[in-house]
């Protein structure tokens, strides 16, 4: 599916005029701008999954940032929009063919990590209220009780249910259980594929942090499924060969001067794997 259908940026000379009529002074980073006019990535064109390739610092994130801020996107982790940021969206400028779905977001893996520490913490939290209830069971199992007012009804509930359960029993009817842990590659799976609902346009940073070879594998289909049968659009931000080998992915390389669209088979990073296996190929046995 195809909702954004290009996404445009500004050129060295237009940022230069930006900053010639500049009054300000006091800034420490001129961020977002100079960034992608350094290696002139002046326009993108979309496919329903468009992959953005790049060594570290090319722009990867920052090319995801300024769409999803331009487009309004929903996310869940901020990011340090920097003094000049909102100047630079001035001058972008995008079409849609189609509006945009509302569940249509950016994921980044800040995202991903915070949703592991989130369920580890509220885990913590069961787990200390468990404490007390365990303290609170003996309290009312044996204390010298009696009923003076109605006021005592909660009381005596407490009480009569001690005196009935066993400890674990009593602090299970009381407590919901922990959150299941899973590993963190299978968290990190679990929040893709809560949050990639049906027709949508989303914004993927880095999507394989925290994902085994396997997962990654998992998530490509789980990606491609989505783009091809369920109406959703991929801008995705990576370094990994499994995502960057995509059907029918459209890669832009931001390393190349002026960025360019390649096939995954001609990045540099993919081809130092493939040199690496082949000259290796001798010590895999089946
Ligand atoms: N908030 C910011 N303020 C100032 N400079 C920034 C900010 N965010 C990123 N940069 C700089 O912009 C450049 C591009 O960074 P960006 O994170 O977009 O690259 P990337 O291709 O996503 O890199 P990586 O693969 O390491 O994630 C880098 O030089 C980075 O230091």
């Amino acid at each position: 599916m195809l909702y954004l259908e290009y996404f445009t940026f500004p050129d060295s000379d237009r940022e230069f005029d930006f900053f010639v009529k500049q009054k300000r002074t006091c800034y420490d980073s001129f961020y977002p701008f100079q960034i992608l006019s350094r290696h002139h990535l002046r326009r993108i064109d979309f496919e329903p999954v468009t992959i953005l390739y790049g060594g570290n610092g090319s722009g990867k994130t920052t090319v995801l940032n300024v769409i999803g801020e331009k487009l309004q996107l929903a996310r869940d982790s901020v990011f340090n929009r920097s003094n000049f940021f909102q100047d630079y969206l001035d001058f972008c400028d995008y079409k849609l063919k189609v509006r945009l779905p509302v569940n249509s977001r950016v994921i980044t893996s800040d995202d991903v990590f915070d949703y592991m520490l989130n369920i580890r913490s509220m885990n913590e939290g069961i787990d200390r209220k468990k404490e007390s209830l365990f303290e609170d069971y003996l309290d009312a199992k044996y204390a010298d009780f009696q009923m003076r007012s109605l006021d005592d009804y909660e009381r005596l509930k407490k009480v009569t249910k001690a005196r009935r359960l066993t400890q674990s029993r009593y602090v299970r009817s009381e407590l919901m259980d922990n959150i299941r842990e899973y590993s963190n590659g299978e968290s990190a799976f679990i929040y893709f594929s809560e949050k990639i609902t049906e027709n949508g346009l989303f914004l993927l940073d880095e999507p394989e942090n925290s994902l085994s070879p396997a997962r990654q594998q998992e998530l490509v289909k789980f990606l491609e499924d989505s783009a091809r049968f369920f109406g959703c659009q991929f801008v995705i931000s990576t370094h990994s060969p499994f995502l960057l080998s995509m059907r029918g992915a459209k890669i832009y390389d931001l390393d190349e001067d002026p960025a360019d669209v390649k096939r995954w088979t001609e990045l540099e990073n993919v081809r130092a794997y493939y040199t690496f296996f082949r000259d290796h190929s001798e010590e895999f046995t089946d």
